[in-house]
């Protein structure tokens, strides 16, 4: 039996660090996704092993399960129904990945790792399996790509277990009823916790569910947007991660709490009234360009307020520059500090302009994607025959 999900990355298009602490924040989903496919040994292929394949990154990690279940302890309750932190079990996680030997330039694997172990254990217990993941997203480059591994995970083995019921023979990707929806962000909020320490749930959110949404204080809001948005999104290849970032921010609201309260309720405003627009009725051709020029505006008034909290970085800064030779409007998007910055294409903006500045991006080093925004969540099929 063998089953494969695949859950979006996304794109923040105001309000990242500061849904942290409570502000709205508008995202959505990108069609980038990442893909994991567990498959139960037969009789004759089981060796006992848990093995975990991150296939684009060419490394597998391989625990025998007897160790885990000895490690972990053991439990008869049935707990797929209920997301869990792994609290006590922590160091216990830790140290079965630390036995892996992960290369030293690959580490910020380990807390993904961890994850996985935490997911698989509660919600599938102790059978022998191998997991493999794929990604179309650059890992730790703020496109969710956390947020997409433990959807696509949580999914994955919820699926498999008394937490889903699918039509099994039912062809082609197929989608999950609402509780199931519920069932699956609930699991990836924890994974997320893992990886990241102090999560909003907003990547995890909008991951599960797809489409455009404000998130504010772990609810969301679906947003229908009269108008398809059109964005560029430059990678700058500067890694980091996202718990060091939203740590930072913490600390920074710590020295200066009620300049930073300023700051997020600044934020908060900016994704309210970015929100309405994105929902009014679609402009006629001649107000088309006001209606661009504001979401323009805001998303600079935002990119403003994330160099505030210290989360910008100097390739951000040359990206700004750049596009802004071309009278377009940037924001870093995710947790900053380097990863990924997305620029407003308007629509009558012409390709031979588009072509210019991607080609003046890459000349400076950083790469292009082009990405759908606003496609379904998470989706799952079976390969019934395996
Ligand atoms: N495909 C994957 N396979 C294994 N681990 C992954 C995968 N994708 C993400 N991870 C885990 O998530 C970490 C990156 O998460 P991080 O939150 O720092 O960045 P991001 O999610 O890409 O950006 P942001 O949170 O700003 O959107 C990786 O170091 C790894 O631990
Ligand atoms: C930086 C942050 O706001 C968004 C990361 O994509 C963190 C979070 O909300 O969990
Ligand atoms: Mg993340």
């Amino acid at each position: 039996m063998e089953v494969t999900t695949r859950a979006p990355g996304k794109i923040i298009l105001s309000g990242e660090h500061a849904v942290v602490y409570g502000s709205a924040a508008v995202a959505s989903a990108i069609d980038l996704y990442t893909s994991v496919t567990i498959h139960f040994p037969s009789h004759i292929e089981n060796d006992g092993n848990l093995k975990l394949q991150l296939a684009d990154l060419a490394l597998e990690f391989s625990w025998p399960i007897a160790q885990v279940k000895e490690r972990l302890g053991e439990s008869d309750a049935i707990k797929c129904f209920e997301p869990s932190s792994p609290n006590s079990h922590r160091a216990t996680l830790h140290s079965l990945v630390e036995q892996q030997n992960i290369p030293e330039a690959k580490i910020g694997l380990a807390s993904g790792i961890e994850a996985f172990l935490w997911l698989y254990t509660c919600i599938q217990g102790y059978k022998p399996a191998t997991v493999t993941v794929t990604s179309q997203l650059p890992l730790g480059s703020g496109l969710g790509s956390s947020a997409a591994y433990c959807v696509a995970l949580s999914a994955a083995l919820l699926t498999l277990s008394s937490g889903v019921n699918l039509d099994m023979s039912q062809k082609g990707w197929q989608g999950f009823e609402d509780n199931e929806l519920k069932l699956v962000n609930g699991w990836a909020f924890e994974g997320e916790k893992i990886i990241h320490g102090r999560p909003s749930g907003i990547d995890n959110t909008v991951s599960t569910y797809g489409n455009m949404i404000k998130f504010k204080s772990g609810n969301l809001t679906p947003i229908i947007s009269s108008l398809p948005l059109r964005v560029l999104i430059t990678n700058t290849k500067v890694g980091r991660n996202t718990k060091a970032l939203v740590a930072g921010v913490s600390e920074r609201t710590k020295r200066h709490p009620d300049a930073m309260n300023c700051v997020f309720s600044a934020v908060d405003s900016i994704s309210n009234e970015l929100s309405e627009i994105i929902k009014s009725p679609a402009p006629n051709n001649l107000d088309m360009t006001e209606y661009e020029e504001k979401i323009g505006e805001l998303m600079e008034m935002n990119q403003g307020l994330l160099q505030c909290m210290g989360v910008s970085h100097a390739t951000i800064e040359t990206v700004l520059r750049t596009t802004l030779k071309y009278k377009l409007t940037s924001k870093l998007t995710g947790a900053g500090g380097g990863g990924c910055v997305i620029t407003l294409l308007p629509t009558l903006l012409s390709q031979t302009v588009v072509e210019k500045v991607i080609a003046e991006l890459e000349s400076c080093g950083f790469q292009n994607l082009t990405a759908g925004i606003g496609g379904k969540g998470v989706r799952v099929c079976f390969n019934i025959s395996s």
